[in-house]
């Protein structure tokens, strides 16, 4: 894909449907009583593999007139797949499903594409087999494909090592199949999207802090789902919007999740003008419109507690850094390396590439004021929110940029060039 430089950015916008949001409502729909619609759902690659694994195990999922709607099996009416489950590139899929699957009547291999293939499983079968789950890595190595024995599970108290959203859902499927009560500790509050949905499907969910406690529920009851749109997605908008020279750009119905809006809050403290308005809830979930206009940003401290609320915007606010006056500073952010890339290197070789001044860190990267970028080849290590950030600091480049498998982007975010060469 080739990204021409541009100094204006303007008009009203919508960005597609939130992904972690898209997968919990299939996930819950396909385990509840009765018929779910969605209405939002992210057609990305990624949400369409969780639509294809649950169809395998005999849940009828139709798309029509952009309306996703599942046809609920209850909590025992899954049937075993006639072959292995595939999630592609989806690490969401692979760690909720397998959490589903650990307690069923059946086995079956899950498995996905190169890149998920080497991302980490231990932090999904540790606690599983602490539920007495049958789950096994195939090659022994810790990562897909896993192979997985439906068994009667029991509850479980556990400390999380990881502040993960996917460990922490993954935990909460299983425990529906559980008799008493699972409590999950966190170091860091994660995302907090499956509590609040299966709230709104009649599960019983509470949260303290870091910890949450599931209790057992007979069942689930289907309900319709609107989903608001993907701040991660909103993110390379909200980014281009401030670094343009002249913009100025509302993007409607994003969802704000206190647990998701951490790029807001650091955008804004790197004196960046977004006025968030029009705030109200949709099924449970906080929902905004934003409006970004150029800004001259200064360098910040991203760390701890923030890190979780923002974590797959960090290859974004790297290039929102480049043209922050002073230095921006990422640390505790390991977990990027273990994502569809090593995010931490990829994009600080391919931003090197386009003249940053950035150093990677074990945990983080250091940014300088480097707001000269120069347009370059670039790599997207078939990485969607790599190939996505580039973009943007393609747009505020001189010269052209071409950024090479970038058809990732279909992942999260299908005709994202489309939007970002389409708007004023
Ligand atoms: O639960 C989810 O929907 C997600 C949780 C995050 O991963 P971790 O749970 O590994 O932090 C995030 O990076 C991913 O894009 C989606
Ligand atoms: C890490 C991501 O997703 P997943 O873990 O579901 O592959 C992402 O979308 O940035």
């Amino acid at each position: 894909m080739i990204i021409k430089p541009r100094k204006s950015l303007s008009g009203t916008m919508k960005v597609p449907g939130d992904k972690s949001i898209s997968h919990r409502a299939i996930m819950l729909g396909a385990l509840a009583e009765g018929t779910t619609t969605i209405k939002g759902f992210l057609m990305g690659e990624d949400c369409l593999s969780t639509i294809t694994c649950f169809q395998k195990m005999g849940v009828h999922i139709d798309i029509e007139d952009a309306i996703v709607t599942v046809e609920g099996k209850g909590l025992r009416g899954l049937k075993k797949p006639t072959s292995e489950l595939d999630v592609g590139n989806s690490g969401t899929t692979l760690r909720l499903l397998s959490g589903i699957l650990a307690a069923q009547d059946f086995e079956c291999t899950i498995t996905g594409d190169d890149s998920i293939k080497t991302r980490p499983m231990k932090r999904i079968i540790e606690p599983l087999l602490k539920m007495g789950a049958h789950i096994t890595s195939i090659n022994d190595n810790d990562r897909a494909p896993l192979y997985i024995k439906g068994s009667t599970l029991q509850n479980i108290t556990y400390h999380s090592p990881v502040a993960s959203a996917q460990v922490k859902s993954c935990i909460m499927l299983a425990s529906l199949f559980t008799e008493g009560q699972s409590t999950i500790i966190e170091p860091v509050r994660s995302r907090n999207h499956s509590e609040i949905m299966l709230n709104v499907f009649g599960g019983h969910i509470e949260a303290d802090g870091c910890a949450i406690t599931t209790s057992p529920v007979d069942q689930l009851s289907a309900t319709d789902i609107i989903v608001p749109g993907d701040i991660s997605s909103a993110a390379y908008f909200m980014v281009a919007g401030l670094i343009l020279e002249d913009a100025d750009i509302t993007i409607e119905q994003v969802g704000i999740n206190p647990t998701r809006d951490g790029i807001i809050h650091v955008l804004q403290a790197m004196n960046g003008n977004i006025t968030v308005f029009n705030k109200r809830i949709m099924n449970g979930e906080l929902v905004a419109d934003i409006r970004v206009q150029s800004s001259q940003l200064k360098g910040t401290i991203i760390d701890k507690p923030l890190i979780p609320t923002l974590i797959d915007e960090i290859p974004v606010i790297a290039v929102a850094a480049c043209f922050a006056e002073g230095t921006t500073l990422i640390k505790d952010a390991s977990e990027l390396r273990v994502k569809e890339s090593d995010r931490i290197a990829t994009m600080v070789s391919e931003l090197t590439k386009m003249h940053a001044d950035i150093q990677g860190t074990e945990d983080g990267m250091i940014i300088h004021h480097s707001p000269h970028l120069i347009g370059n080849d670039v790599e997207s290590y078939h990485d969607h929110r790599v190939a996505m950030s580039l973009a943007v600091a393609g747009l505020a480049a001189k010269g052209i940029t071409t950024i090479h498998h970038s058809d990732c982007v279909d992942i999260s975010f299908p005709h994202f060039f489309k939007l970002i060469n389409g708007i004023s």
